[in-house]
């Protein structure tokens, strides 16, 4: 495992070299972060003009799920430490690497190759570790999903084990709906597996991630740091909204931190997690966890001293972490709302006179009606304010097709 012992200066033999396997809106920020350490960042993503590639000394657009094309790009760079920013990477090649001693995989390759598929996360967090989780069952065709469905009970939630952000994923209320979820799951895999898991419907009072991040402490053992709770919103499986901090119970939150701690502990390494729980009452249920930076954490840009992504940057350097929150603040998600190229954004100084706000355009170089485009920040006094206020700014923010 490879934890270096000082900084150096990029672009020289000194130079600590970090690769980002995903460079979206979230590795962008990471990447911005380890810059300002002087880190050497090398930017993979499967398109060109990525919101990380950006920012990096140099970028790579490969399918990262070919595992000799990636495993050639890896022995080209060599880096220090190869960072997963998303799920849809051929993880076996990272564990064969890490194996042969070439490479640090963030935290793990184990890590990463466990939660990129659903049903790997889910078997260990319910199975192997006995933490609560929805009911679910796993199918292969139409017919063993009617099973599932009807061993789990309605309504449930239908998803491809390998897809995030909402894709592909349906809540199904009577076994007349099961046969459009399994449509609606093949076309939204991302790696078409074919396989599916099917979760009982948990029906919380609310939602969180408990962001933890495991990083040294001055003696150098590691430490586990809790976040302050992040309440958010979804619809359609993706984020819209989040806040933090998000009042919780006594029970409630000592529940979170303990499934958040024996996860965390399983999958190991350095870095920051986003552990994804339902609430209702002071009963606690794990749905899943990110080994990296998480969506619904962006709201930390405005919340904490250090952001998720200032944390995971100085966490995988071996680096002490500062978790404290500084203000309530929420964000709130500017879609594309076009299918277009180089799309403009106006309305962003209506936006940024509304009274505590901040505004990031990620830069992605196509926009969807539903891709995520950017993000509105908003810090108050309290969470609701704040909700209110990153609402209206990103209302205010208007993505344009030019002619
Ligand atoms: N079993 C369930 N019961 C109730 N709601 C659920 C269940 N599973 C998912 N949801 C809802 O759908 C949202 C997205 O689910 P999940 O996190 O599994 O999808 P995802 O595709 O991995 O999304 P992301 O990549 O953004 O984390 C959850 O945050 C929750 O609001
Ligand atoms: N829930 C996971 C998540 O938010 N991941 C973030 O979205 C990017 C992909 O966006 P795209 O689909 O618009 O290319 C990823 O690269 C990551 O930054
Ligand atoms: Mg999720």
């Amino acid at each position: 495992m490879y934890r270096p012992t000082r900084l150096g200066t990029p672009l020289s033999p000194s130079a600590v070299k970090v690769m980002l396997l995903g460079s979206g809106e979230l590795g962008k920020e990471v990447i911005i972060a380890l810059q300002r350490l002087g880190v050497e960042v090398i930017a993979v993503d499967r398109y060109a003009g990525a919101p990380g590639h950006q920012v990096a000394h140099r970028a790579h657009v490969i399918d990262m799920t070919d595992a000799a094309a990636l495993t050639a790009l890896i022995e080209q760079e060599a880096p220090h430490l190869v960072v997963p920013e998303i799920e849809a990477i051929a993880t076996p090649a990272l564990i064969e690497l890490e194996k042969a001693g070439n490479v640090t995989v963030i935290p793990t390759a184990r890590a990463a190759w466990l939660t990129m598929n659903r049903e790997g996360i889910r078997r260990l967090a319910a199975e192997t570790l006995g933490l609560p989780t929805s009911p679910y069952r796993f199918a292969d065709s139409l017919d063993e999903l009617k099973a599932a469905c009807d061993a789990v009970g309605f309504p449930c939630v239908v998803k491809p084990v390998m897809s995030s952000s909402g894709k592909g994923q349906s809540k199904v209320d009577n076994a007349g709906e099961v046969e459009e979820a399994w449509r609606y799951a093949a076309s939204g895999s991302r790696v078409d597996a074919g396989r599916v898991i099917v979760e009982g419907f948990i029906d919380f009072d609310y939602e969180i991630t408990q962001l933890t991040v495991r990083a040294l402490d001055a003696r150098g053992e590691t430490v586990t740091h809790f976040c302050e709770p992040i309440g958010h919103v979804q619809e359609k499986g993706d984020y819209i909204e989040s806040w933090q901090p998000h009042a919780m119970p006594a029970p409630a939150m000592e529940k979170a931190r303990d499934i958040a701690k024996k996860v965390t502990d399983d999958l190991g390494g350095l870095g920051l997690f986003g552990v994804e729980l339902f609430v209702k009452g002071d009963m606690v249920w794990f749905s899943e966890v990110s080994p990296r930076p998480h969506d619904t954490g962006m709201v930390t840009m405005a919340s904490q001293r250090q952001s998720e992504f200032e944390l995971h940057a100085k966490a995988i350097l071996g680096l002490p972490v500062d978790v404290s929150l500084q203000s309530p603040a929420a964000s709130a998600v500017i879609y594309g709302r076009h299918e277009a190229k180089a799309i403009a954004f106006e309305g962003v100084a209506e936006a940024l006179a509304v009274p505590g706000t901040d505004i990031r355009l990620f830069g992605k170089p196509e926009s969807f009606a539903r891709r995520r485009m950017g993000v509105a920040l908003a810090t108050a006094a309290d969470t609701d304010t704040a909700r209110r206020l990153a609402k209206e700014a990103a209302a205010k923010v208007r993505p344009v097709v030019p002619e």
